[in-house]
């Protein structure tokens, strides 16, 4: 990969003694999507929340679009769009409420806004609070906030969790979108079918390491149908 967007270089991290992710290196070239997954606790979450900028690694050094966090932090930021699996929205927000005040953060206009809450099936709920959504509503509401200002770098912790069939389709379609564009994508599932439909590198992990790397294709090879559940069964065993 000769120039990647995303490029992390014995990433780990530890608190105290305990070693939550193992030195793991990681790129993705932009129009790429990679896929983390694992078991629970394997570390998924915390490998994004230090590519986010969100945590700090104990070890190693991440690079988005040739910037580090220490380096520029305004910047890093502006590379990424991060949908974190559990946030808590605020009381008494509306959908179009909450999502302006991300726009205003990033000095995104009112017609994207739009435009987001259309993307994600939100549109008409716009004047509805938040707290009365379902959970698939909050979570494409957290997808329209990290897509909001078209970041080069999109990533999301679980943003399966909790859609119907309808939106779990539309998701594929909008990553093929966003990858067709030139953004790279990655995050977290335990969704292996949806890895398999869009991911482009799978990552297993277990227990804080690297536990098997490679294209769908090269998962399909090996393991024919079915094949990132075979392979989950396999490298978790
Ligand atoms: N703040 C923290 N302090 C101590 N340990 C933590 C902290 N956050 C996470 N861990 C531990 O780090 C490990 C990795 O957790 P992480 O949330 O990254 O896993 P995950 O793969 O995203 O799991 P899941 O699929 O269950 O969401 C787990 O053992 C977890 O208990």
């Amino acid at each position: 990969m000769a120039n990647p967007l995303v490029l992390a270089t014995g990433i780990g991290k530890s608190i105290k003694k305990q070693t939550l992710v193992e030195p793991i290196d990681l790129k993705v070239a932009a129009g790429e999507v990679l896929a983390l997954c694992g078991g629970n606790g394997a570390g998924k979450s915390t490998i994004l929340r230090m590519i986010a900028g969100i945590l700090q690694p104990t070890s190693g050094e991440i690079q988005v679009n040739g910037l580090t966090w220490a380096g520029n932090r305004a910047q890093f930021a502006r590379q990424i769009g991060y949908m974190p699996d559990d946030y808590q929205f605020t009381q008494g927000l509306t959908a179009m409420e909450a999502l302006s005040f991300w726009a205003s953060l990033r000095g995104v206009d009112k017609t994207r806004v739009l435009e987001t809450l259309a993307i994600v099936g939100l549109e008409e709920k716009r004047h509805a609070k938040v707290q009365t959504f379902s959970k698939g509503m909050r979570q494409r509401l957290l997808f329209a906030q990290a897509i909001l200002a078209k970041p080069p770098l999109l990533m999301m912790d679980e943003p399966t969790n909790g859609l119907d069939p309808y939106w779990m389709d539309e998701f594929v379609r909008l990553i093929r979108e966003v990858k067709r564009e030139g953004h790279a994508v990655i995050f977290s599932t335990h969704q292996l079918p949806v890895a398999e439909e869009v991911a482009d590198q799978v990552i297993f992990l277990n227990q804080g390491k690297k536990c098997g790397e490679g294209s769908v294709e090269q998962y399909r090879a090996r393991y024919g149908d079915h094949p990132l559940h075979a392979a989950f069964r396999e490298v978790l065993a």
